[in-house]
Formats: structure tokens, C-alpha cells, sequence
């Protein structure tokens, strides 16, 4: 593991990665963060848990007062495992279940809300700042969340690609998919998530862009590491 330096201010010892739905961001962030010693935190889980507190309370109407309850029950008990990616709510383990497709076009949904955007922003950057180095992915990370992140990179894929790692993703996990639907459910969500008023899924104008369709994600991960290597994020070379 490498033992990272700080040739930025503490506070910004962050590598943000924003790209579409399935272009491997959790992935490739879970492999920089290891291999830098600092924690990996995917803020799409957090937008999916509000989504599965909506849809498992079965309410419509994301008023303000559902929104403020359901934020304040995340921000104390909502938690992510850095090392394994695993969610929970309390003792309770979501990481699947905000995966379903249904969860995830809700999460889509509600997060063109600007009032569940400025709630969850605090809860994003606490989470990051409370440690000593982190890499965290999602559609705003480099744009609103950490815009003075030394190290921005905007990963994306095919929407075919992305659908295919999205339909082995679920089967892996016993959730039997279409791959049309998967496909046509993915151009929505980047269309919602391309298109919104609030906070667009869009590359940083510093943000360093990659195409993961035909590469690997630790040919990614490489990359990545290898720009946090220029920016003095890391020690040396022989260590990656
Ligand atoms: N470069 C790659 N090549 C092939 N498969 C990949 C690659 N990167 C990630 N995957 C696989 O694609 C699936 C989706 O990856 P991941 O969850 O990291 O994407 P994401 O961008 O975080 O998606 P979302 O935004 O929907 O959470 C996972 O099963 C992952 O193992
Ligand atoms: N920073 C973020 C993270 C996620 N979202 C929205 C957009 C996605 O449709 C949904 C789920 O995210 P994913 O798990 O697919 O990365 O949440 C957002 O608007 N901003």
C-alpha cells in the first residue's frame, strides 16, 4: 500500500471521479483509494438509500418535509465500508438492494431536486473530510462538491458497454435483467442526469477525461494513479 504525502493542504487530499451510470467509477475508485491508503466513497449509494427510504415507505410526493426526514435519518445512520463497498443503514446492509433498477431510476429522480442536492452536499463532504485522503465518485464531485480537488477525472463508456457491465452486474447477483430494457433505462437516467437544471452531470473544465470502453478497470485505476503521481498525491513510482 502506498503511504501517500500531502503536497496539498489536508483538506484537499481528494481525487474526485464523475462519469455516466456503469462507466466504472465505483469500481476504479475503490482501486485508486486502496492503493493510496485513503477511503473510497461513492455518493451515488447515498442518492440510491434516499431513493429505497422513499420507495420502502411507499411515498409519492417528495415534499420538503419527506425529504428533511428522510436526510436527517441518513446523515445519522447511513454509512459506507471503504475496503468492501458495502452500504448500511444502521445494522442494516443495503448494497444490493439500492441497486434495483427501480431504486435506481427513483435516485435519478430525486436528485434533480435542488432541495435534496443542498441537504446532501454537507453529508458528502463530511464524510470525506473527516479522513486523512479519499476518492469519490459520482455526477458533481469535480463541478460542485470539491471543485478545488487537485485531481478531477471524468470517466465514461459506451451506453452499449455500460449496459452490458450492468446486466452482468445484476445477474452476478441473481437479478435476472433485459438488456434492451437495461439499455433504454440507462439513456434515461443519462438523459435526466445530462439534462437537469441543478448540478448536470458535465466534466469539470479541469477535469482530466477517459473512455473505459475498451479498457480495463485497472487500466484505469493505473491512469489514474499515475496522474495522482504528477500532482504529488503520491510518493513514487515503484510503489504503484
Ligand atoms: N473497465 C471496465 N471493464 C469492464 N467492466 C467494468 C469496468 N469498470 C467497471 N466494470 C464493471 O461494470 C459494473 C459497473 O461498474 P461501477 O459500479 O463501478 O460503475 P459506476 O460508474 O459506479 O455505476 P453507477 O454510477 O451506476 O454506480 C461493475 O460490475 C464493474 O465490475
Ligand atoms: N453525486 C451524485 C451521485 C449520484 N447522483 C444521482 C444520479 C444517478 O442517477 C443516481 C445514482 O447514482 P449512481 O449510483 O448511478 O452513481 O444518483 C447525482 O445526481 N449526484
Amino acid at each position: 500500500m502506498l503511504n501517500s504525502i500531502s503536497h496539498v493542504p489536508e483538506k484537499l487530499k481528494v481525487i474526485t471521479i464523475d462519469g455516466p451510470a456503469g462507466s466504472g467509477k465505483s469500481t476504479v475508485a475503490r482501486i485508486v483509494a486502496s492503493k493510496l491508503g485513503w477511503i473510497y466513497v461513492t455518493t451515488g449509494a447515498i442518492y440510491r438509500t434516499l431513493a429505497l427510504l422513499f420507495h420502502e415507505a411507499n411515498i409519492k410526493d417528495t415534499d420538503l418535509e419527506n425529504i428533511e426526514r428522510f436526510i436527517s435519518f441518513i446523515s445519522e445512520r447511513y454509512r459506507q465500508e471503504s475496503s468492501t463497498g458495502k452500504v448500511f443503514i444502521g445494522e442494516r446492509e443495503i448494497t444490493q438492494e439500492i441497486k434495483a433498477p427501480l431504486v435506481s431510476e427513483l435516485a435519478s429522480i430525486l436528485a434533480q431536486e435542488d432541495s435534496v442536492r443542498k441537504r446532501l452536499l454537507p453529508i458528502q463532504r463530511k464524510v470525506v473530510l473527516n479522513n486523512h485522503g479519499a476518492v469519490v465518485d459520482g455526477r458533481d464531485m469535480g463541478t460542485v462538491v470539491f471543485p478545488d480537488a487537485p485531481l478531477k477525472i471524468f470517466l465514461t463508456a459506451s451506453a452499449k458497454e455500460r449496459a452490458e457491465r450492468r446486466w452482468k452486474e445484476l445477474n452476478q447477483n441473481g437479478q435476472k435483467t433485459d438488456i434492451k430494457e437495461l439499455l433504454r433505462e440507462i439513456h434515461e437516467r443519462d438523459e435526466r442526469d445530462l439534462n437537469r437544471a441543478i448540478a448536470p452531470l458535465k466534466a469539470a473544465h479541469d477535469a482530466i477525461s477517459l473512455d473505459s470502453t475498451k479498457s480495463t478497470q485497472e487500466e484505469i485505476a493505473k491512469a489514474i494513479l499515475q496522474f495522482a503521481m504528477q500532482k504529488d498525491l503520491v510518493i513514487s513510482q515503484n510503489e504503484l
